[in-house]
């Protein structure tokens, strides 16, 4: 994609304050979104608010959750240098515990006061179909009720989606009027990940967005992979490409072809973790891109 003719080119990378989870061996959190988003030109702010061996879909992992006096304590080092007005989104992930998620929201009210014109990106990291909720007790309801109405742009899965809302979700009309509910609550754009209604062939995959009151659909191949990290690198790529271009439909199909082209070759190569560093010519140049269609 051409950044230079892109609609809200200021002729300086987009900054990026990505407060999300750190692993060592793998990619999920930081270890998913940061490269992606350098490899597009954004200047990424990483805080870590855990450092884990590996991603806890292995079942077992080792390493610490930071508290919430160290991501504030790297926000006001960052605030001291003078930098939060030129901070143009903040993205959060998985959060290792609810106080985490209070230091998230102060760090966002600040860059908000720095620059009314960031926009907060919550990526309410909860759980998925099949394995349920994986995040400690607290984080569902401090998601639901203090991040959302703090956010700008969310990107749930359809298990976070039906978990928010309240509500089961198997027809389109069933998610968009949950994806709606969500809104009213605050966040004005709305990516919903790994949808699958009635109307979603066997061998496909949906992903919905929403902004304002129009909504647009992507239905990609489903590949033969489970893999972990994927949400957080569309999450990424979704606001990036919403800050970059002002449109959810143009950022919607832009995220879900790389995100294809990425897992495509991760089924191919056989990864437990997704190929991140060899697939990265697909954040740039996805291989194959997916039309959103006004749904
Ligand atoms: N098996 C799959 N086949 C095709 N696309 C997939 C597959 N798994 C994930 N994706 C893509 O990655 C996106 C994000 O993955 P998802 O599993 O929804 O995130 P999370 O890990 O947050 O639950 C999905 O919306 C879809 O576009
Ligand atoms: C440490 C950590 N961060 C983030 C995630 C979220 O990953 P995903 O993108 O699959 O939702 C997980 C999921 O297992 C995790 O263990
Ligand atoms: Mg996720």
């Amino acid at each position: 994609m051409n950044q230079a003719t892109s609609p809200s080119d200021s002729g300086r990378p987009l900054n990026i304050l990505s407060i999300q989870s750190w692993v060592a061996y793998g990619h999920v959190g930081n270890a998913s979104a940061v490269f992606p988003l350098q490899r597009l030109g954004a200047e990424v702010w990483a805080v870590n608010t855990v450092q884990f061996s590996n991603h806890t879909g292995y079942g077992a992992w080792r390493g610490s959750v930071f508290g919430a006096e160290l991501i504030q304590e790297l926000v006001e080092g960052i605030a001291e240098r003078g930098a939060l007005p030129r901070c143009d989104a903040v993205l959060s992930g998985y959060m290792g515990a609810a106080g985490i998620g209070e230091a998230i929201l102060d760090a966002t009210a600040r860059v908000k006061a720095a620059n009314p014109d960031a926009m907060y990106c919550c990526d309410p990291v909860i759980g998925d179909v099949g394995r349920g909720i994986f995040v400690r007790p607290g984080i569902p309801e401090f998601m639901r009720d203090r991040a959302i109405p703090a956010a700008d742009i969310i990107t749930p899965n359809q298990f976070e989606l039906e978990w928010m809302a309240g509500t089961s979700v198997t027809t389109l009309g069933q998610a968009k009027a949950a994806v709606a509910a969500l809104q009213a609550r605050g966040p004005r754009c709305v990516l919903v990940t790994s949808l699958r209604v009635d109307d979603t062939p066997a061998d496909a995959m949906d992903l919905l967005a929403a902004d304002g009151g129009q909504f647009w659909r992507v239905r990609t191949p489903l590949l033969p992979v489970n893999v972990n990290g994927a949400g957080d690198a569309i999450a990424a790529l979704f606001l990036f490409h919403r800050l970059r271009w002002g449109q959810a439909s143009v950022a919607l199909s832009a995220a879900a072809s790389s995100i294809y082209g990425l897992l495509r070759r991760t089924a191919e190569a056989g990864s437990r973790e997704i190929l991140t560093v060899a697939a990265q010519e697909e954040f740039v140049t996805p291989s194959r891109v997916f039309r959103a269609e006004a749904c």
